[in-house]
């Protein structure tokens, strides 16, 4: 029954089990193909915790980042919009509320998890009956050239395994003059500000986690940060696949950032 309010479901992932016998240089890859399965099964695993976790370890401050992503993909009344690596929906109910029953909003996500509670609550209000859920991936979208006026994307360039092409498939779907918000924890040059968010992961969100028995799948969150890219490197990479602007906003005295680029 949850997987038919869900449709049109669109499953992109292949499975990404070899079926070729004999491996050569040119087409063994597989640990960038690992990588996205293993972060696939943790996002369907934290799924029934992430929303109350987030809301509990950040005091509710997410809810205001959020906020100010969608305010900065500057979404209007009837335009159609797009919500990458939408999980469980946060940034594409606040896009529907901006839509209006005239617009139209798409949340795309690889997690059947996320997307079927972001589902459930959708189904809980008639006013977001304006949203599309795709189970899809962001490094090959499932859309034409041109199509969306505004994008976001919360907490998902940094855990996709190809960021340049991440964010020029945002770019080829786009419409020019149009707007990508990108919200995620800002790897910062400052080493108080950095030296506070990891003490804050093993401290507070880790052991909190445990409790789940989740502790390995948030510990992630620490190495992801340390693997990302600061605010002038997403700047550069905006620019680099072909953005006409790029501007990083800091948020939370540092500890979030909002990547801000036009086609
Ligand atoms: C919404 C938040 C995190 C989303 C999130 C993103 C990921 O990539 C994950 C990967 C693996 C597991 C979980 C996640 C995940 O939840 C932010 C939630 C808050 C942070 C977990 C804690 C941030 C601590 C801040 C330093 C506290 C700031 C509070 C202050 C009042 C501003
Ligand atoms: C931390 S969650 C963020 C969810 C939501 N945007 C939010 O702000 O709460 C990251 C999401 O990115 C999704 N994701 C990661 N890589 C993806 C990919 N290649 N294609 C589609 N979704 C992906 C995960 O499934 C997960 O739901």
């Amino acid at each position: 029954m949850a997987t038919m309010l869900l449709l049109p479901f669109r499953t992109l992932i292949p499975s990404f089990s070899s079926s070729s016998s004999s491996f050569s240089s040119s087409n063994f890859r597989p640990a960038p193909l690992r990588c996205s399965n293993d972060r696939q099964a943790l996002f369907n695993r934290i799924a029934p915790v992430y929303d109350n976790l987030n809301d509990l370890l950040s005091l509710g401050q997410h809810r205001i980042w959020k906020r100010m992503t969608v305010s900065w993909a500057g979404a209007k009344a009837g335009d159609h919009v797009l919500d990458i690596c939408c999980g469980s929906g946060d940034l594409s109910f606040l896009l529907s509320q901006k839509v209006g029953s005239d617009g139209k909003v798409t949340g795309l996500d690889f997690s059947k998890e996320q997307l079927l509670i972001a589902s459930s609550k959708q189904h809980s209000k008639n006013c977001f009956s304006n949203i599309e859920w795709i189970e899809g991936d962001a490094l090959d979208l499932p859309f034409s050239n041109g199509s969306f006026d505004a994008i976001t994307m919360g907490y998902g360039l940094r855990n996709v395994v190809d960021r340049p092409k991440a964010m020029q498939e945002i770019l080829r779907v786009l419409k020019a003059g149009s707007r990508v918000a990108i919200l995620d924890f800002n790897k910062s040059e400052e080493l108080l500000t950095s030296t506070i968010t990891e003490w804050m992961i093993d401290n507070v969100v880790v052991p909190v986690a445990s409790a789940y028995g989740l502790s390995e799948d948030y510990k992630y969150l620490k190495t992801s940060i340390r693997g990302f890219l600061t605010g002038k490197e997403l700047e550069k990479l905006a620019l680099e696949v072909g953005f006409s602007s790029a501007r990083h906003y800091e948020l939370s005295g540092g500890l979030m950032g909002c990547l801000v680029a036009m086609r």
